[in-house]
């Protein structure tokens, strides 16, 4: 198992899970968005995270939820972490920090320069960030776009709290990436697939080794 903790975003059925759980990855990700390829309905999210093995963190990606939503999600599936990938604001990244009591990940995109001090002021009020690529002007999804951003913006870069890399990560470029940043934990979900939606045991079980084997 390699030292980097894995997570592996938009699992939609039992191979998946246990594609996931034969690379040793660290966490799984479900998401709730239903312009997303990979959009489960809540039942099919419950079925698949009871079948997530213990030491797996099962994580809910959503986008600008209200309360009603996090509510039938949380309600129904078990769960360890809630991922934000819209635009929630700090407040409300601390609000539904406390009212779920999970620890949240604030997703924030990055594109230039310009995008960093974000990085800083989520940092102080999320459990995690995820450093992802800023979507495309006018993309459908604020994430799961399979682009990456110039590493070399956050090279040497730290925050208070743990992040994940994440944005266009794939087995032949996740080791080189992580040699840039300095990433303890990486983030994929397009770079796995066959098919946007579709992941593949294949490339699931390759994106693990090219970080053993670095
Ligand atoms: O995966 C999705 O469909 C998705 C939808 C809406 C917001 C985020 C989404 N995915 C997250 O985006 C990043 C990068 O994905 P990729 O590897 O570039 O495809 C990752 O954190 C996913 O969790």
């Amino acid at each position: 198992m390699s030292d980097i903790r894995i997570k592996i975003c938009g699992l939609g059925s039992e191979t998946d899970i246990e594609a996931v759980s034969r690379a040793g990855a660290a966490y799984a990700g479900f998401v709730f968005f239903p312009k997303s390829p990979r959009n489960l309905t809540i039942p099919r999210a419950r079925e698949l995270a009871l079948l997530t093995p213990p030491g797996v963190a099962k994580v809910a990606l959503v986008v600008n939820a209200n309360d009603a939503l996090l509510d039938e999600i949380t309600g129904a599936v078990p769960l360890d972490m809630l991922q934000l990938h819209g635009s929630e604001s700090p407040e409300r990244v601390q609000e539904i920090r406390a009212r779920y009591g999970l620890p949240v990940m604030k997703a924030v995109g990055v594109g230039s320069a310009e995008d960093l001090p974000a990085l800083e002021r989520y940092g102080r009020v999320a459990d995690q960030l995820l450093v992802d690529a800023k979507p495309p002007k006018g993309a459908d999804l604020p994430g799961g776009n399979g682009l990456a951003f110039d590493w070399r913006l956050i090279t040497g870069r730290r925050w208070p709290v743990p992040w994940m890399l994440a944005g266009g990560l794939t087995p032949d470029n996740v080791a080189l990436a992580v040699q840039m940043t300095g990433a303890r934990q990486v983030d994929v979900s397009s770079g796995v697939e066959s098919a946007p939606g579709v992941k593949d045991a294949g490339k699931i079980a390759a994106f693990a080794e090219a970080l053993r084997a670095r």
